[in-house]
């Protein structure tokens, strides 16, 4: 009987995106609050003996090489000496370029769902120093609870934040990484922060430092902002395009998303959770099997 392995790849939040330095390889130090949702994408693997390693269906615009799946199933292969392989499906929720950390999460779950189909033993360590070579945002998910994070987004504490509903709004347009990073008036020197005064303070004392820019790049992105604040404070994710709102209760969540009524924007509800919904699935399997 062929084992099929149905893996939650969770959306994650920028709750706060300061922007500290930059270093010399151009890779700009960050301080983050990550935070997981109860929505995202689902990716189905079962292993095969042929070595073949298949993902469907195809990403528009992504090669099969550059998808961040397969260089996941690859890079595991390579560092474990694995020889398997595996029919990887990818049901896509999350939109791409959407701050949402779609690709990094997908990753991840490749990389924890492979280790485990394929009987590596890697430990969770391993993996999220693995998952970082693929991208910045990968070892959160590897690691799989809220975090505060330093550095390029990697170095990270695990911490306990409120879990508010969510309404996401993605204004129908893709904002690529690299073009927030790289514009000449992105704010790169914010003063540091503690951790301690960051979950003392609160939202009062989050900002994102990549908004301004996103906003004049992308002026969907700023009428969205616009819209959305009229409701509850709202914030961009990682480099947008999404931008979230928070809300005390489900109802208003429902209340907003009727109002949204545009069709170039798209819009979904969801629960932060400090544990991925990842997390959950793999320690539920692996009691249920001990
Ligand atoms: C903005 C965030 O989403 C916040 O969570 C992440 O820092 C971005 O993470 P990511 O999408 O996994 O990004 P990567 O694929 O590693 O990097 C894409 C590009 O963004 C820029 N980049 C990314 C992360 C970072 N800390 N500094 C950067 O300058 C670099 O130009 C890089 O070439
Ligand atoms: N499996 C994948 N899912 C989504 N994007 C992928 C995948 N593989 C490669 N990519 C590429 O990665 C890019 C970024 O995708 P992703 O969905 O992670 O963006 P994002 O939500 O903006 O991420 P972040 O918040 O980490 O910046 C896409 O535009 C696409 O070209």
């Amino acid at each position: 009987m062929t084992t099929t392995l149905r893996l939650p790849a969770p959306a994650k939040l920028n709750r706060l995106l300061h922007i500290t330095g930059r270093r010399a390889d151009g890779y700009h130090e960050l301080q983050t609050l990550f935070q997981f949702l109860d929505h995202g994408d689902t990716l189905s693997l079962s292993p095969r003996d042929d070595g073949e390693l298949r993902l469907t269906p195809a990403l528009p615009g992504v090669a099969a090489a550059d998808n961040l799946i397969l260089r996941a199933a690859r890079l595991l292969r390579e560092e474990s000496g694995c020889t398997r392989g595996a029919d990887i499906h990818l049901q896509k929720r999350l939109p791409m370029g959407g701050g949402l950390g779609g690709g990094s999460s997908d990753a991840a779950t490749t990389l924890l769902g492979l280790n485990e189909l394929w009987g590596l033993g890697l430990s969770r360590e391993r993996l999220a120093a693995l998952g970082l070579r693929l991208g910045a945002d990968v070892p959160v998910f590897v690691h799989g609870h809220a975090a505060w994070a330093e550095g390029i987004g990697e170095r990270l504490t695990p911490v306990e934040l409120d879990t508010p509903w969510f309404v996401v709004i993605h204004p129908g347009v893709s904002v690529a990484t690299p073009a927030v990073f790289n514009a000449p008036g992105l704010t790169r020197h914010t003063p540091p922060i503690t951790m301690a005064r960051a979950l003392r303070e609160g939202p009062a004392c989050w900002h994102n430092d990549c908004e301004a820019t996103v906003r004049e790049l992308y002026p969907p992105v700023a009428e969205a902002l616009d819209w959305l604040a009229r409701f509850a404070p709202t914030r961009l994710t990682g480099t947008g395009a999404c931008l979230f709102a928070w809300l005390t209760n489900e109802a208003d969540a429902d209340s907003i998303l009727r109002r949204l009524g545009r069709h170039d924007w798209q819009g979904f509800k969801a629960r932060g959770c400090n544990r991925s919904p990842l997390h959950a699935v793999l320690e539920e399997r692996a009691t249920s099997a001990s």
